[in-house]
């Protein structure tokens, strides 16, 4: 994602895969415009913001008449990079790395998976999701350019797997242990913990309940 040359906040830049998804299956539709309701109601982000977001990169809305559906999308598809097919490799092929192998992000053809490493012999030389299974001990030989890596080993391994990763030349690393991994300020870790969200979702509908009004605002 381009953000360093078109300066767009990340919290924008967090909405374009998403903005992007909806405007293709829109344009595949056949559709020439779009209006910022429309989008609104499709991706679950208020008006507002959609249309400050719009503005960041020039596609301002004509009233009564929407986005050109065809302009947001030439530029989603610069910025995304979607031209451009970027590899990622997966380490860890358990249960979590292997729905990830079977998911193989399909609806965003902009990633793929294309080569997983585990330390189980048993798995090592089969296929998942039809991407091969490396043993993790050739990982800096087999790695190649590939410079994005998801993370789903357990979290005792976590960060000397990381430690590796960068070494081979990863600069991105999508980290579903619930380690908290240390890296070089020139890679970028973006960590999911879905028990952490789970329970801050709990907490949320505990401690701050939502009226209708109040839902609308925080859309
Ligand atoms: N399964 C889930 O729903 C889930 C949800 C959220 C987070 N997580 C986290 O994701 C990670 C993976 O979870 P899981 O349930 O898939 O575990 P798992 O035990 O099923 O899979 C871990 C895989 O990593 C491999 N492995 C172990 N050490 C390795 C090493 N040094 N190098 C390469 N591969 C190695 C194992 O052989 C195994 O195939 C864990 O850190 C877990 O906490 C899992």
């Amino acid at each position: 994602m381009d953000i360093e040359q078109t300066k767009i906040p990340q919290a924008t830049a967090k909405r374009l895969p998403l903005y992007y998804r909806f405007l293709n299956n829109l344009h595949t539709q056949g559709k020439l415009r779009v209006s910022s309701k429309e989008l609104s109601d499709a991706v679950k982000v208020d008006s507002a913001t959609i249309r400050r977001d719009f503005s960041y990169f020039g596609a301002l809305g004509k009233k009564g008449y929407g986005y050109n559906v065809e302009y947001l999308l030439s530029f989603f598809r610069k910025t995304l990079d979607q031209d451009e097919t970027t590899r990622v490799a997966l380490i860890g092929v358990g249960n979590l790395g292997t729905a990830f192998l079977n998911y193989n992000f399909t609806k965003n053809n902009n990633t793929k998976i294309e080569i997983a490493f585990d330390a189980n012999e048993e798995r090592v030389g089969s296929e998942v999701g039809g991407v091969g299974v490396e043993h993790i001990d050739d990982l800096e030989e087999k790695l190649g350019d590939i410079s994005v890596a998801i993370l789903t080993v357990p979290s005792s391994a976590a960060q000397g797997i990381a430690d590796r990763l960068v070494k081979a030349g990863i600069s991105g690393i999508l980290n579903f242990t619930p380690a908290r991994i240390s890296v070089p300020s020139n890679v970028r870790v973006h960590h999911i913990d879905l028990a952490i969200e789970l329970q801050a979702l709990v907490y949320f509908l505990k401690h701050y309940p939502l009226n209708e009004e109040e839902a609308e605002e925080e859309q």
